[in-house]
């Protein structure tokens, strides 16, 4: 791979504006001037996007999330050119988009983009395979290779042996795998995704999330998805984009819009998610800063354990974690004389990984007397999640203190 293939985005915006009305660019004016889409007072006049500057990374799902109106659809569709931008500029690794004619914006979209939508948009008379088929046959790709890709994107969804049905004959959730099919066989690079599970039940939009996300990571394509479901951003986005009235608010991790929310407004949104399925022990953890080795003495350990009012704390050896010493034996060994602790040591206790979801740290806080070790893949102490900020990281959330210490 090329140098410039790994460092350039797929998707760059720079400061977009889509305006619908006669007086478009009057409106671009007034907005650059800092007037909302409230105040622009144009009759017939509606700023959908304004000032938007993002990229979006190969490989990412990227969400963009934000209320009915807040303009995301219409955003999706200046990324690939269906609508053309007031202002500013759309680069698809590194073309214009703003720049080019309706025929090489179409062409290039075939080649680079597909698109699901939430009603799924098949053709009702045509078969399943006919459906998955139709952008290969829209860009004359020869029929062996139609029905190899169409074949392969249909096994991809779990919908072998589903080609000679018609959508009619199918339930919501395999439509909506019949349109991810069809985007999947036109072998494009980017995915864009307007609701795409919004009219599924919850159970089977829950099972088409995980399977994006398995598709994701084995193919590697670049998703823009857009969502109004908070829960459905936090689960699939690597980063997510919050609208507001139009405005990009933030552009971030789900773990960093819940600990580090950019305004009033997003840390609202965000209040009623469960941050125990967003944020990771990495979030959660504070340094080691007090930590034993195995050869520390008993009684300066006891001393340390003693004047910090710790029940238990972490060993480390030759820069890895070892386990856990707790205070009890610390002190009974004092009690018996014994030099060092290097007998006292549980070399069973807990460890984590730092992407381990907070959810699942809970049982170990609640027990153990040392704080829970967060270690990487070789072994090395990155830092400790204790009870007390396993408890401030739920409750700086609305949650219910109650509700918390339950949990806990
Ligand atoms: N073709 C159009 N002509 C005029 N106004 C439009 C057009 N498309 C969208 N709008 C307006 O632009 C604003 C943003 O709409 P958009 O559909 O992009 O928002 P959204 O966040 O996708 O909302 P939803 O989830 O309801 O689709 C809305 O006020 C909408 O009425």
């Amino acid at each position: 791979m090329r140098e410039h293939e790994t460092t350039v985005p797929i998707v760059r915006v720079e400061k977009l504006y889509k305006v619908f009305g006669r007086r478009a660019e009057e409106a671009v004016g007034k907005l650059e001037n800092g007037a909302d889409r409230a105040e622009l007072e144009l009759p017939g006049v509606t700023a959908a996007v304004i000032d938007a500057s993002f990229t979006v990374e190969r490989g990412e799902i990227f969400v963009v999330m934000g209320l009915s109106g807040s303009g995301k659809s219409t955003l999706l569709r200046t990324l690939n050119g269906l609508l053309p931008a007031t202002s500013g500029r759309v680069l698809v690794d590194d073309i214009d988009l703003t720049d080019k004619s309706a025929g090489q914006v179409r062409e290039l979209r075939q080649r680079r983009m597909s698109m699901v939508f939430q009603h799924f948009a098949l053709f009702p008379h045509r078969t399943v395979a006919e459906n998955v088929a139709y952008g290969l046959s829209v860009q004359n790709a020869p029929r062996e290779r139609q029905r190899e890709r169409t074949a392969e994107a249909l096994e991809m969804v779990g919908l072998t042996g589903w080609e000679d049905r018609l959508p009619g004959q199918l339930s919501g959730g395999m439509r909506q795998r019949v349109g991810l099919a069809r985007a999947l066989a036109a072998d494009t690079e980017i995915l864009l995704m307007d609701e795409a599970f919004s009219a599924l039940d919850p159970l089977i939009r829950k099972e088409m999330q995980d399977q994006l996300l398995t598709l994701q990571r084995q193919l590697g394509k670049t998703i823009v998805f857009i969502t109004h479901d908070l829960n459905e951003a936090m689960r699939l986005g690597d980063r997510i984009a919050m609208m507001r009235d139009g405005r990009i608010v933030q552009v971030a991790t789900a773990q960093e819009m819940l600990t580090e929310p950019a305004d009033e407004y997003v840390a609202k949104f965000v209040r009623d998610v469960d941050r125990s399925r967003v944020l990771t022990a990495s979030a959660v953890m504070a340094p080691a800063d007090i930590s034993f080795t195995p050869a520390t003495t008993v009684a300066e350990a006891l001393e340390t354990m003693r004047r910090n009012e710790l029940s238990g704390v972490l060993v480390t050896e030759d820069g890895k974690f070892a386990g856990a010493v707790d205070r009890r034996a610390v002190s009974e060994a004092a009690d018996r004389g014994t030099e060092t602790i290097a007998g006292l040591v549980d070399r069973s206790a807990a460890r984590t990984a730092p992407e381990t979801q907070m959810a699942d740290l809970f049982g170990h806080a609640a027990s153990a007397p040392a704080p829970l070790a967060v270690v990487d893949d070789g072994g090395v102490l990155l830092g400790a999640v204790t009870r007390e900020a396993l408890l401030n990281a739920l409750s700086s959330g609305e949650n219910d203190e109650q509700e918390v210490n339950a949990r806990v």
